[in-house]
């Protein structure tokens, strides 16, 4: 179950993005086109931030870098790239 965590995540962000809701993700995403990613990069610099801080206190490591990992995934599903496709890539890499 929880390694497939992350494919029913971005499912779930799919249909946010495709079935609009009043929810933190649907909004930020149904944001005016320019606005929306302005708004996703920002929250990624923020998070990418948040991870080099916890990682030089030894603090909070984790649930920081899952909420980079999560707005990463919020902006790779805003851009329409299809989960297979990051996969793939990752296999790609694999020696
Ligand atoms: N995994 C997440 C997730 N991680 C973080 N967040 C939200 O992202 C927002 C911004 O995160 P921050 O870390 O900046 O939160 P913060 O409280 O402002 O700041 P800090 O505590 O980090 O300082 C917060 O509102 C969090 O709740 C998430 N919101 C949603 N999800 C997933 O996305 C799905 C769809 O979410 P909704 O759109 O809310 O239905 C959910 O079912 C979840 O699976």
């Amino acid at each position: 179950m929880k390694d497939t965590i992350i494919r029913e995540v971005y499912r779930v962000l799919e249909d946010r993005r495709d079935n609009p809701i009043d929810s933190y993700t649907s909004n930020i995403m149904k944001d005016d086109k320019k606005r929306g990613e302005d708004k996703i990069l920002e929250k990624v610099g923020e998070e990418a931030a948040e991870v080099i801080i916890a990682s030089k206190n030894d603090e909070n490591l984790v649930y920081e870098s899952v909420d980079l990992i999560f707005h990463t995934l919020l902006l790779l599903v805003y851009k329409g790239i299809d989960i297979d496709d990051i996969f793939d890539e990752f296999a790609r890499r694999q020696k």
